[in-house]
């Protein structure tokens, strides 16, 4: 080898470790670049509470927070849930099915299922029957089911709450199915164990063996550690058989002529769908039971609380209305005060406070942070509207005034109300909800006065106002009066008996 090939080899060696320093450099600075949002080292996320716990995280971490060890993105700000979970909803719209889920029978669910064609058809087949549009179709059973409740209320008022959960399961099943299933019917019962057993299946922290070490699935139930089996297995049973009864049910109805209804109307139309039309039913029975309940308890507790709220309330009824007839969807626009009171209950009491959580289908970066695909994202919907002290003055008490007196007034859209959730999976059936909602409030309204309840010295006990930790989150038990305003309203409802559903 001559002089000048031994210095072009040595300038050429010399360059190509340049480049490989330069770009082992720069790997490394971008490695070094991925930082994480903030966050907590904890063992265990909380169960109890979670949403508090989080704001108090928020205080040392702010509005974005990462917990390595549960992979869990908090979100605490509206803005940044929008950010990530409406504007990047293409990223941001999968649900971290958990093996737990799975388990449970969670993953049978249109509301957990992964972001999918699967998932898109559910969708579609769901807005058919949900639609802003079509929802007018339940208001007969919306009407006479809420009857019902003020007739219970009226009759049995020291079972308030009782009444309040049968409302909301009757209604899903009387709206959908064309059945009049109460209660204590098993096939309601099982349904209400399939709801508890998802909500601790999706809250992170509810089985912490069985979440860290997933092999315990294949150990004996009575292994320490794996109680979680025998709640799953029930669970997912129960999920099979209110998949399949409530719709075998309707669809004989229909064909033996006794009696229509949405799914089996559907079910006929498109006979290649029944598993989706089936698994729709479902869904709705879980998705709405516990959170139309919350809100409705929710609503009732607050009359409790605030006399000069249920006053003003009240007072807008008998002014726009009158005293002589209750009140109708079709009356909603021209009552702003009832509907201020319908926000704030939405607003200070959301049934899910961490909604729903989401996952990115891949890596992202917000604000230099790196958010790892498939992490679970937690938007803390109790927590983001604390935040805004310019729109939400005194954010902890209850204050339907806020909604009268805001820019938008209260009928602002129903996009503001982020107890529905975010983005593309936003609650599916959040018109009718709040249809269900808002009339049970006006026509409580119209109807009783609520108050404390009083002991044998004649003095009121006091409410704590306590609600419920988990994931689903409702008022605890307490004790009121409900009584009828006048001998009028009492007429009024019991009148109501004959109605046509
Ligand atoms: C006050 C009552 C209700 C509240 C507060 C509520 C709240 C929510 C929330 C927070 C989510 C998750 C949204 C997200 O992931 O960002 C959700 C999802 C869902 N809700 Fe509701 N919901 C209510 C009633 C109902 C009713 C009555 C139905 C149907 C009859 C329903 C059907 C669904 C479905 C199907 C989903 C899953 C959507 C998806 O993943 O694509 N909900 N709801």
């Amino acid at each position: 080898m001559n002089f000048t090939s031994l210095l072009c080899a040595s300038l050429g060696f010399a360059v190509l470790s340049l480049a490989m320093i330069f770009r082992y450099r720069r790997n490394r600075s971008i490695t070094t670049a991925i930082c994480y949002p903030p966050g907590p080292k904890v063992k265990k996320m909380p169960t109890h509470d979670a949403w508090a716990k989080y704001r108090e995280w928020g205080n040392e971490y702010g509005g974005l927070i990462y917990v390595s060890s549960a992979n869990a993105l908090i979100i605490n700000k509206a803005e940044v849930a929008i950010d990530l979970l409406e504007k990047r909803a293409r990223i941001y719209s999968d649900r971290a099915v958990t093996p737990i889920m799975k388990l449970c029978g969670a993953d049978l669910n249109l509301a957990l299922e992964p972001y999918s064609d699967r998932w898109r058809r559910g969708r579609r087949l769901f807005q058919q029957v949900f639609r802003q549009a079509t929802i007018s179709r339940f208001y007969p059973a919306q009407h006479s089911k809420i009857n019902e409740f003020l007739r219970e209320l009226l009759s049995a008022p020291d079972d308030f709450m009782d009444h309040t959960m049968a409302l909301s399961q009757r209604l899903v099943y009387s709206a959908l199915y064309g059945l009049d299933i109460s209660p204590g019917d098993p096939l309601a019962q099982k349904a209400q164990t399939a709801i508890e057993g998802i909500g601790k299946s999706l809250l992170s922290g509810s089985f912490p063996a069985f979440e860290r070490f997933s092999f315990l699935r294949f150990m004996p139930s009575w292994f320490p550690g794996c109680g979680f089996q025998q709640v799953a297995e029930q669970c997912r049973k129960n999920i099979e058989e209110i998949d399949t009864v409530p719709f075998q049910l309707a669809v004989n109805d229909m064909k033996n002529g006794t009696g229509t209804s949405p799914l089996a109307e559907l079910a006929a139309r498109k006979p290649t769908e029944i598993k989706a039309i089936k698994a729709m039913g479902t869904v709705s029975y879980l998705a709405a039971a516990d959170t139309t309940m919350s809100s409705i308890s929710s609503f009732l507790l607050a009359m409790c609380l605030h006399p000069d709220v249920q006053n003003k309330g009240q007072e807008e009824i008998d002014s726009v209305i009158g005293t002589n007839r209750l009140p109708n969807l079709e009356d909603r626009r021209s009552l702003p005060y009832v509907e201020a009171i319908y926000r704030e209950v939405m607003r200070l009491h959301p049934p899910l406070p961490l909604g729903v959580p989401h996952s990115p289908i891949e890596d992202d970066f917000y604000h230099g942070y790196h958010i790892p695909k498939g992490c679970m994202v937690f938007p803390n919907i109790w927590l983001v509207y604390f935040l805004y002290p310019d729109v939400y003055t005194d954010p902890e008490k209850f204050l339907p005034e806020r909604f009268v007196d805001s820019k938008l007034g209260p009928f602002e859209s129903i996009n503001n109300i982020y107890a529905f959730g975010f983005g593309r999976r936003v609650c599916a059936g959040r018109y009718m909800a709040e249809n269900t909602v808002w009339l049970t409030i006006a026509s409580v309204l119209a109807i009783f006065t609520l108050g404390k309840a009083k002991n044998e010295q004649g003095n009121e006990i006091d409410i704590p106002g306590e609600y419920t930790h988990e994931f689903f989150c409702h008022p605890k038990p307490y004790r009121s009066t409900i009584v009828p305003r006048s001998p009028l309203a009492r007429d009024l409802i019991l009148s109501t008996v004959n109605d046509p559903q």
